[in-house]
């Protein structure tokens, strides 16, 4: 163990012990691995005369090889960084927080209202914090709450820092037991407590109230001037700016106690049909200009409205590595987790994506550090508006200290001028976007905008305390969450073949190790490759009487193993009852394995079409929201892990039809069994043993098609149209090898 500290470090780093013991591991089955390929490429006999199946198998081999070794990266040297907030100067430098909503409908304003509050009372100076809301869908309601929310921060705020509370988004927090959350006991806090909950749940039922009708009423509007912008239909694709100033930080605006509150600011930046907006790319660079004409902060934090901040704490955290007198300045941005609220038991969809922030992003912290997720970063703005990193860079606090102050501040001005930084036409000509911000063009804009940092010269740090810095919602049903991982293995395919491919620009700019997590990454929608040969050639192949089953049954095993990964690191964390834990751990393997062949079969193999379709010019890669609404009784089958499928939606073609191809195969080996008998040698029993594996874990897709009555089984659509697909596939194929 490594441990480097004196007095003037803000942060420490500590790896992993006993690496070498690892290393030993890896090069023992390093040598397996190739002498299996060996093996593979010089004894291929059997095959021969079949040499697209040879092909697809070798591919397949080739493919978990290499891929496990790419993966060796994040296991090579997990790095671990404290920070030690004990250690900051007094005076901080300002932040400037960027929050970004897009679709009231799929956003529930009560939700960004919360999150905005859970992020406003951070332990920071108030006065050197401001806070710019994005709303891509133009929306009254979301306003609405936006502006109650401000009002509403005024007495909120205050009692969290008095009372040093926690968590400080108010729906958690009062969802805690009755006063709980912390805060103390004291007469004067349960006063204060009653007031503020009051407060807080008549400003829950004006929100409510308000998506109930799905208008502001007619007095409320009146209340404030930003409302008038509504007044007539205003559409989410065609609309001017809407720019509304709602809290003023120049010591204007008063907390209840008299405090200066923070600035905030609510932007919905122009849209005009036939300019491209570039999603949340496009807002975060627009609300970046903002920000910069209002307070020009050093650092901006930047969170999604579906992550709310959970420990107070954490800007002093991401500090630490910033200021830090030998490292700090090297440090591009600082990356918390993603850490979700609110998932089932054992995860019913897999979505914890617990191996990537539980392990993975401590091993690239041994490699110049970990991509940019998106939310929960900060950001030094130079390093993201294009500055490149030199060995002469070398910020001062006392430059770093730039902030609004208690001066005048021409208010009018400033909308005016943010009006003019985020119109459709002020990027034209510009770098945005492409030297600048966020990068364009691609689905998952944050980990290209992260690599596009790295490559010039920037590192960055992955600090996860032990409290949650943030807690988010992730999807809550199937066709949700194969949507998000389509549009993440789109967005990473599209990195790995554009100019920023981790093996042509990275090459003498990256570290080899970070290179091996990018390429990682970035070839994840591969996967439906060696999936399909698992799940569709081989059954069938089986049915034709091809002898492939060592293969298969190796193909089986290794993905098995790939997910038997992810308990074994859990072992190390969890610390409750025994029994207990081994039904949670086993439920949730099962359900990360159901989840990674739904995956495998559908986003995976989507993405690859969409980037081929965007190559030749035929549709581009959007990015489709992912809902955080669920209904009552959808929210009861979720909790009793029922699996939610309900929409007809083209994501669930794939899955069903290959698992109902797999049915039959399986029913026709059964009947073989019972007729012919069971050699224990024989292809048969093993064909009974890989189609009897995937049958199981395609149960819930059998139950969704045919036996559930709810409203979240398969619609009869998708049913027909998989029923239709399966049969007509069967008899092609046996025509074709007939
Ligand atoms: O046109 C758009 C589309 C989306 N968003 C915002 O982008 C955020 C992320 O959208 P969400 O539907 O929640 O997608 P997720 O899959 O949960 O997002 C993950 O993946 C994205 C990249 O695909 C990252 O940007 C996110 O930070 C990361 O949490 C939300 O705040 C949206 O409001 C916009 O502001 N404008
Ligand atoms: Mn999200």
């Amino acid at each position: 163990m490594t441990t480097t500290t004196t007095s003037t470090h803000l942060f420490t780093t500590r790896s992993a012990p006993l690496r070498y013991l690892y290393k030993l591991y890896f090069f023992t089955f390093l040598s397996l691995t190739l002498s299996l390929l060996y093996y593979r490429f010089t004894h291929h006999l059997p095959y021969s005369h079949h040499p697209y199946l040879l092909l697809l198998l070798t591919l397949s081999e080739l493919h978990f090889s290499l891929t496990w070794l790419l993966q060796q990266a994040f296991r090579w040297s997990p790095t671990f960084h404290s920070p030690n907030p004990d250690r900051l100067p007094e005076d901080l430098p300002c932040v400037d927080v960027l929050v970004c909503t897009a679709d009231a409908a799929r956003e529930p304003p009560a939700m960004v209202a919360d999150t905005l509050l859970s992020l406003m009372a951070y332990e920071y100076g108030p006065e050197r914090l401001a806070f710019y809301l994005s709303d891509d869908g133009a929306s009254e309601l979301t306003f609405h709450a936006v502006a109650l929310a401000a009002e509403f921060a005024r007495m909120w705020v205050p009692f969290c820092r008095r009372f040093g509370v926690e968590p400080r988004a108010p729906k958690a927090y009062f969802a805690a037991e009755e006063g709980g959350g912390g805060g103390g006991e004291g007469m004067e806090f349960r006063r204060v407590w009653g007031e503020v909950k009051k407060l807080y749940e008549d400003m829950q039922e004006e929100i409510a109230y308000a998506g109930s009708t799905w208008t502001v009423p007619e007095e409320t509007r009146k209340t404030h001037k930003g409302f008038r912008e509504w007044d007539s239909k205003v559409d989410p694709r065609d609309h001017d700016t809407i720019l509304e100033i709602l809290l003023k930080g120049n010591g204007k605006d008063r907390d209840v106690e008299g405090n200066p509150m923070p600035t905030l600011i609510y932007v919905s930046r122009e849209k005009r049909p036939g300019h491209p907006h570039h999603y949340k790319a496009g807002a975060l660079n627009a609300m970046n200009r903002v920000s910069a004409l209002v307070n020009n902060a050093p650092f901006v934090l930047n969170v999604d409205c579906d992550m709310y901040s959970n420990n107070s704490q954490a800007l002093r955290h991401a500090m630490c590595f910033f200021l830090d007198p030998e490292q700090g300045h090297r440090i591009g941005y600082v990356q918390f987790p993603q850490s979700f609220g609110g998932l089932t038991k054992n995860d019913l969809y897999a979505n914890g994506v617990k191996r990537i922030y539980e392990i993975e992003f401590f091993g690239t912290n041994a490699f110049n550090g970990p991509m940019y997720a998106g939310t929960g970063s900060v950001h030094r703005r130079e390093s993201l508006n294009g500055r490149k990193f030199t060995l002469d860079y070398r910020p001062r606090l006392e430059d770093m200290k730039q902030g609004m102050g208690s001066g005048n501040v021409n208010w009018d001005e400033l909308e005016a001028k943010a009006k003019v930084v985020t119109s459709c036409n002020y990027e034209l000509g510009k770098p945005w976007g492409k030297e600048m911000g966020l990068m364009y063009g691609c689905a998952v804009e944050d980990v290209f905008t992260g690599l596009v940092l790295h490559t010039r010269g920037w590192r960055s740090v992955y600090c996860g305390p032990e409290r949650e810095a943030y807690l988010g919602m992730a999807p809550a049903n199937v066709n949700d969450t194969l949507v998000q991982h389509k549009r993440w293995s789109t967005g990473l395919l599209q990195i790995f073949l554009s100019d920023y491919c981790p093996w042509t620009r990275g090459l003498g700019k990256l570290k080899m190790g970070q290179i091996m997590c990018y390429s990682f990454y970035t070839l994840w929608a591969l996967w439906c490759m060696p999936m399909l040969v698992m799940l569709c050639f081989l059954p069938w192949l089986w049915l034709m009487g091809f002898p492939c089953f060592l293969r298969s049954l190796f193909l089986c095993f290794r993905s098995m193993v790939r997910s038997l990964r992810i308990p074994r690191h859990r072992l190390a964390r969890l610390q409750s009852d025994r029994a207990d834990w081994a039904k949670g751990t086993i439920k949730m393997w099962w359900n990360e394995t159901r989840m990674w062949m739904m995956k495998g079969t559908s986003s995976y193999l989507f993405s690859i079409i969409v980037v081929v379709l965007k190559s030749l010019g035929i549709s581009e890669a959007g990015f489709e929201i992912t809902s955080k609404v669920i209904d009552e009784e959808a929210m009861k089958r979720y909790q009793r892990e029922v699996m939610e499928f309900g929409v007809a939606s083209p994501m669930f073609v794939p899955l069903t039809t290959l698992s109902l191809l797999n049915l039959y195969c399986f029913l026709i080996a059964i009947s073989k069994a019972v007729k012919e008998g069971l050699g224990v040698y024989d292809g048969l029993a093993l064909q009974i043993m890989i189609s009897g594996y995937i049958t199981l874990v395609s149960m819930p897709l059998y139950e969704a098609l045919f036996f559930r009555k709810d409203k979240g089984r398969m619609p009869t659509s998708v049913t027909v149209v998989s029923v239709g697909l399966a049969f007509s596939l069967l008899f092609l194929f046996q025509f074709l090898v007939m």
